[in-house]
């Protein structure tokens, strides 16, 4: 099995509700978004890719246009935690990316701190 992954970044700023009085997340602020995509195949194409890194670069126009300098809480309709947004960016990438068949995305990542992460991948039937 081969695996690859490529990483973006976008600037934006949130704020959680649902938190207890006090907590400092219930503020706006703002976090320097890293985002991880990983894919995995058995079948190498062209060259010796997985997929050419480039065609990936949908999902960071899609971070660009919808996400960088931007309010997230008017971006999603659930709270902009790590998780929903790694959720939110698998399900855009396998609805988006056009991948060749037996490309399989593992994982989107999402860190807002360089300490801590979140990850998506759907449950394994
Ligand atoms: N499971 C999650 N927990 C928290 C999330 C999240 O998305 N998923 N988000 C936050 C806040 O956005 C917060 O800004 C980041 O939290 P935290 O890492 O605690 O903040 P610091 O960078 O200031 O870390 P310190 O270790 O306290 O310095 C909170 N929790
Ligand atoms: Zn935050």
């Amino acid at each position: 099995m081969y695996r690859i992954g490529k990483r973006f970044r976008f600037e934006a700023a949130h704020s959680l509700p649902g938190l207890p009085d006090g907590h400092k997340c219930a503020r706006s602020h703002g976090h320097s978004y890293s985002v991880e995509i990983t894919l995995t195949t058995e079948d190498l194409h062209g060259p010796g890719f997985v997929v050419d890194f480039a065609d990936l670069a949908g999902l960071g126009a899609y971070l660009d246009g919808s996400f960088d300098h931007r309010d997230l809480d008017t971006v999603l309709d659930v709270p902009a935690t790590s998780e929903n947004l790694a959720r939110h960016l698998y399900c855009w990438c396998v609805e988006h990316l056009d991948l060749p068949a037996g490309v399989r995305i593992e994982t989107v990542r999402v860190s807002e701190t360089a300490s801590t992460f979140a990850e998506y991948a759907p449950a394994m039937p």
